[in-house]
Order: C-alpha cells, then structure tokens, then sequence
C-alpha cells in the first residue's frame, strides 16, 4: 500500500534526525546489495546532480568546470569517479587524483570512457592506464602539482574515504588534506558561511568528509572542510556530533529506503515535531499546580543574576509556578521583574540548582561574604535524591537539574533523574574528580566519549554544551541514549546564557512530571527538547538563521531536485566579503529567556495543525515566524 504523506513526512523526518553507525549502516546497505540495487551507481548520480547545483548555484557553468576528484582506492573512490564520469560526460574538465594503489575498476571504466585523466600518487599503485611515479623525488612532485591543480579548481570532490576510514588519515591523503584543508582542529572562522568558492574552490564530500571519525565525531587528525556533504542512504554519527558536525557543511542525504525499522540509531537529533511532543498543553480544568511548579536554588550573594535569569526562564517555559530559594538581595531582584514568583521551599515537581552559586572554591576564595546558604540547600536536596535511590524509590523526590555550582557537591551515586549540564571546562572539573585526567580542551575534542564517561561514572543523565550540545543518559539498554541539538545561534555563547537553560530544563521537566516517574528514559528527550527551545529562542531574539546545525537536505534519486541555497546565497562580484544567509545580531541572555514564550508557541502550534495561523502572521510580515518556515526545521 503506498504511503499516505503524514507516513512519508514521518519517514523523512526520521531519517534526517537518526545516525547509525558504521556497522549498522553496512547491514543496511546488504539486502539491496544481495538484490543487486546498484547503490553505488545511485550514489553517484546524486552525487553529480548535487554538484551540478553547487556550480550553477556559485555562477560556473557546469560543462565548463574545472572539477578534481581526490578519489581513494574503496567504494568511496567508486562514487566519486561515477560521478565525476557523470559530470566529465556533460562536458566538465575532470582530473581524478587517485590517493590509494587502484582505483575501483568500474568507477575508473566509466571515467576514462567519458574522457576524464586520471593522475596517481603513490609509487606503489598499479591503476591500468596510469604511470605511477617511479620514486620518491616524483612522487612529491607530483603531490604539488596535484595540490595546485586542487587550488585552482572550480570544484574539488573529496572521495578519499568514507565510512571504511580507520583511525585518522595517514600518507597521502593525510599530506593532501593538510595542504587543501586543516591538519587538526577546527577552522578558524565565523560561525556563518562566507559565500562558498569566492576563496578557493568549492569542497564536495562524498558520504563524508574523508578524515572525520565516523562514530565518535572527532577530528583526529588531517581532512577538508567541506561546503557540501553527500551522504548515502542515511545520516552517520560523524554529521550530527560535535565537532565534526561543524566541518560538513550543508548536508545533502540520498534516500536509498533503507528500512532502519529493526535498528536504535547510535545518536538522534531532537527535532520541532519531537520537542511538541514534549510540551505540556495547558488543559481547561489546569491549575498552577498542575501545570507543573519549578523550584530554583540559583543566585547566591555573589551572583545575583543567575538567579533572576534562571528564574526568568522557567517561568517562561510552559509551567505553572516558580519558587525560589535564595539570599533575599536576589529574591528581591527576581520579585521586581517576575511578581508572580514565589519566595521560599514549599511543593514543587523540579529543581534547578547552581546556576550562580559559586563552586565551593570560588565560596571559600570570597571569604565571609561568600556564605549564602546556597550550597548547603544545594546539597540537602541532592543527598535525598541519592537516598531515594538506595531505598529504591528514585521517583520520589522531583528531578533535578544540577548546573555550575551544584557539579561539586554531587553525592557518590545519581540516577537519570539528575540532569547534570556543564560547560567543556566544568566537564572536565566534574571528570577529574572522578579519577580522570582530562582539560576543557580535550572534552571539546571528543565530546561523545567523555559525556558517555560522566555518564558511566555518575549515573545522570549528562547535558554538554556547545554549538551542538549533547544529552546522554539511560535507554533502558546497555548503551546510552545520545540526542544533539543544535538549533541555536553562535550569539548563544554569552554570559548568562547557561543560566536561561538550566531554567528552560527545569520547566520542561516540572510539566512532565508524571511521566518522567513512570519513565526515566524520558529524561534524555526532556533535556534535549529543552535545549532545542533554548537555541530556537536564541535564533528568534538575535533575528539571524545562523545554527550550529542543519538538518539535512533529504534527495530523492528517483526525481532530482534542485536546492535553494545549497552554496552561496551571494556570490555576485558586489557581494564580495558579504556573509551567505541572514546572521542575525547580538544578543543578552535575558532575551532569549524572553523569547522563550514565542519559541514555545510556535512549536506548540505547529504540533496542533494550525499552519494557517502562522501561514497569516507570514502574510502579516510576522519576522519571527518567517524565520521559522524558512529555517527548514519541520518536515
Ligand atoms: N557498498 C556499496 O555498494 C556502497 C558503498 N557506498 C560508499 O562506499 C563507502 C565505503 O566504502 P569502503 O568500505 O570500500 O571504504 P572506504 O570508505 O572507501 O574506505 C576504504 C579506503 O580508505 C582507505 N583508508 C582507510 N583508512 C585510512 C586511513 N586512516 N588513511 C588513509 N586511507 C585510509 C583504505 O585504504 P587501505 O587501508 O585499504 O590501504 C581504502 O582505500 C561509503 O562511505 C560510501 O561512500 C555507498 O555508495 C553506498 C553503496
Ligand atoms: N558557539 C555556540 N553556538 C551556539 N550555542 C552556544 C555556543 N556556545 C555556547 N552556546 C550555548 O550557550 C550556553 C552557554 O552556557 P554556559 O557556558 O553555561 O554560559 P553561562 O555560564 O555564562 O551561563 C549553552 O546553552 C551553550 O549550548
Ligand atoms: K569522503
């Protein structure tokens, strides 16, 4: 029976927010393979489609482009050299740069049939028709002159390797990459895309970019930013982590119709539609309490508006009530922007903790003045949920959300329901003093292993934050639920920003108290959707479409599409230097606690089928939710 479009949308969407693994994507690929799909020849002329579109899109003409395929010796290499026999067939000068011993001999067929040269590196390789060099003085040469052919192309297509890359690049790839590319790290450059191609040529990654780890998403070592990645037949981990989500550019991913129905992915993305799942929907026979009540113990007598802007979030995000606990300076700041705060403890269905309460160094650094009562509030409420767990009665005392100063007063044992969200550094903090030895640096570097550790080690349901920030925490099965986010502008890292999240998270866990009793698992989803509204009310205040992520452009190889927007949306000469897309402006944290209400309708909204009323706020000029039909975020 054919789909009906609410079946289609949903297959869509949960292709684009699921990632699989290596492994899991080859016992994908195997039931077409043994039917004889040929998903290579598929891959290929998605592929040449794409980069057609990338040429046109940057003003080339694509039968006149000067294209260089760096293709590897695996099936990687096989898709790039069909392609690129694809594209050489239209009429594109194409010179394949062959960076293993062979090539894959139907790909290289193909390409020398539609007249396409082909050049190799390694004076080991044996590739029929192509003279390698003899040693090792013209194999250098012959490297440079590949690297300046790759300079002075219009288009380069990366199919070095893919999903087959083991540990980080080595050899000539690696020497090819470090030159055309970065040798580590990240690029050095503005969160928005410069209009692809005005500086050098435009980088087309096949699958992935070749380098990039593909189940850890690190950078460990040589690979090529790319401006486009392609990817085949579904999403790999490495597109939607941190940090080698940052390195992939648009992604363009090829529906195959792999059936992923028998699989968990290894990371999913929280999405619009998955987050208004998630939010409450106030009822006619509500109460404040009902709607769910957040307790904060933030703000302390040296940071008094941690207290204000954590409070200022969750009373915006969706709950009945607030109360907050804390130094009377602070509750005094809270009551003249938010009357409707409650002072003091009384019933509540979340905690948020610490955000603004000084690490136990910081207190003793600060003298006298630094004793509040915070922390010893702090550590009353943590110690019970621990002993909720040795009584075996988790679900007894509301969750938690434990932020900046709570992180050092985390009794031996936790469970899912205590959210704990540190930054790189406080990661590293939390890290060491459960006997690893790691700095920011290195979390920031491999963010998935070392939230998987905390994880291990603590028992809670971990937030790390970043442009992509990440939740890890129980499934229920031996391995961790991992979700990312990314929806929020690079304008998010601003003082105070962290403290509008822990109090988003705290109102997304207060209205699901109910479920998150009979459902711990719930808490990773929870914390992801509050993380998702965080970023979209950041993207909402500072007016820009700039993310940390995208999600993918989902291509049907049975109807090729054309892409808006794929490459640069401004490549005419007096656009020269300007930035693609709309960046946005600055913003305080205070804003995107106040544009969490907005963030929240929209979704909620949407979720209730009434596209038409913000069809008509589009027609009213409505900039907030143009931006948000606009920013690709629904299906
Ligand atoms: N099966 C299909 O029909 C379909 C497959 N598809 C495509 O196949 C891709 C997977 O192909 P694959 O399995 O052949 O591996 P692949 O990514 O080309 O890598 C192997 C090559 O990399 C090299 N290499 C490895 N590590 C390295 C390192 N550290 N440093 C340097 N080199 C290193 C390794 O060299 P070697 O170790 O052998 O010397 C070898 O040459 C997948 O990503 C997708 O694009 C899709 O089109 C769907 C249909
Ligand atoms: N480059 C970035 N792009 C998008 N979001 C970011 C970026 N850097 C930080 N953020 C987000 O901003 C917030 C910063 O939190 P945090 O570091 O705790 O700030 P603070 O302690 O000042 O409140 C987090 O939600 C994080 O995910
Ligand atoms: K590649």
């Amino acid at each position: 029976m054919k789909p009906s479009p609410d079946e289609r949308r949903e297959a869509r969407r949960t292709l684009a927010t699921s990632a699989y693994s290596a492994d899991m994507i080859r016992s994908l690929e195997q039931p077409f393979l043994d039917d004889g799909v040929p998903l290579m020849r598929i891959a290929a002329g998605s592929l040449a489609s794409v980069a057609d579109v990338m040429l046109t899109q940057a003003g080339m003409e694509p039968a006149e482009a000067r294209i260089v395929l760096l293709a590897g010796a695996g099936n990687n290499g096989g898709d790039g050299l069909y392609a690129s026999a694809d594209l050489a067939g239209h009429g594109a000068d194409v010179t394949v740069v062959a960076t293993g011993r062979s090539l894959h001999q139907g790909g290289l067929d193909a390409l020398l049939r539609a007249g396409g040269v082909v050049t190799a590196l390694d004076p080991q390789a044996a590739i029929p028709g192509c003279e390698a060099p003899t040693g090792p003085d013209q194999a250098s040469e012959e490297l440079d002159q590949a690297v300046d052919l790759c300079r002075q192309a219009d288009l380069i297509i990366d199919a070095m390797t893919g999903i087959g890359l083991k540990g980080a690049l080595r050899g000539i790839p690696a020497a090819l990459a470090a030159e055309l590319g970065m040798e580590s790290g990240l690029p050095d450059r503005p969160a928005w895309h410069y209009p692809a191609g005005q500086n050098g040529p435009l980088v087309l990654a096949v699958d992935t970019p070749s380098g990039v780890d593909i189940d850890e998403g690190t950078l460990p070592g040589a690979y090529i930013p790319a401006d486009v990645t392609v990817t085949m037949g579904a999403m790999k981990p490495c597109l939607m982590l941190p940090p080698s989500a940052y390195v992939c550019g648009r992604i363009v991913l090829v529906d195959f119709g792999f059936d992923t129905s028998a699989l968990v992915p290894s990371v999913s993305c929280m999405n619009a539609e998955d987050c208004a799942g998630l939010l409450r929907a106030p009822r006619v026979d509500d109460t404040k309490y009902s709607r769910g009540v957040v307790g904060l113990v933030t703000g302390s007598a040296l940071y008094h508006g941690a207290g204000l802007l954590s409070s200022r979030a969750a009373a915006s995000g969706n709950v009945g009530m607030i109360r907050y606990c804390g130094p009377e300076q602070v509750g005094n700041l809270i009551l003249q922007e938010l009357p409707e705060t409650v002072l003091g403890r009384g019933r509540v269905e979340s905690w948020v903790l610490g955000s603004g309460v000084p690490t136990r160094q910081a207190q003793e650094a600060a003298g006298p003045e630094g004793q509040d009562g915070q922390r010893d509030l702090i550590a009353d409420i943590l110690n019970r949920q621990a002993a909720d767990l040795d009584e075996d009665d988790a679900a007894a005392d509301p969750p938690v959300v434990a932020d900046a100063g709570a992180l050092d007063l985390l009794p031996d044992r936790l469970g899912p329901r205590t959210v704990l969200t540190p930054h790189a550094g406080e990661m590293a903090a939390l890290l060491n003093s459960h006997g690893e030895n790691v700095d920011g640096d290195q979390v920031m570097a491999e963010p998935l292993r070392w939230a998987v550790r905390a994880c291990q080690l603590t028992g809670a349901t971990i937030l790390l934050k970043g442009a992509i920030t990440l939740v890890v925490g129980e499934d229920g099965t031996d391995r961790p639920r991992v979700m990312t986010t990314g929806f929020g502008p690079a304008w998010l890292s601003t003082a105070g920003s962290g403290d509008v999240l822990s109090g988003t998270i705290g109102a997304m866990l207060a209205q699901n108290a109910g479920p998150i009793q009979d459902d711990a698992t719930l808490m990773v989803d929870l914390t992801a959707a509050a993380a998702f509204l965080h970023g979209l009310a950041g993207s909402l205040a500072s007016g820009g479409r700039q993310t940390g992520w995208e999600q993918p452009l989902i291509f049907d190889p049975r109807k090729p599409q054309d892409f808006a927007d794929l490459v640069a949306e401004d490549n005419q000469p007096e656009g020269q230097g300007v930035v693609a897309g709309h960046m946005g402006q600055p913003i305080r944290a205070g804003q995107v606690a106040d544009a969490l209400p907005r963030a929240i309708g929209l979704v909620m909204s949407r979720a209730e089928g009434a596209a038409e009323q913000i069809d008509q706020s589009i027609q009213d000029g409505d900039d907030a939710s143009q931006f948000f039909e606009n920013s690709s975020l629904w299906f």
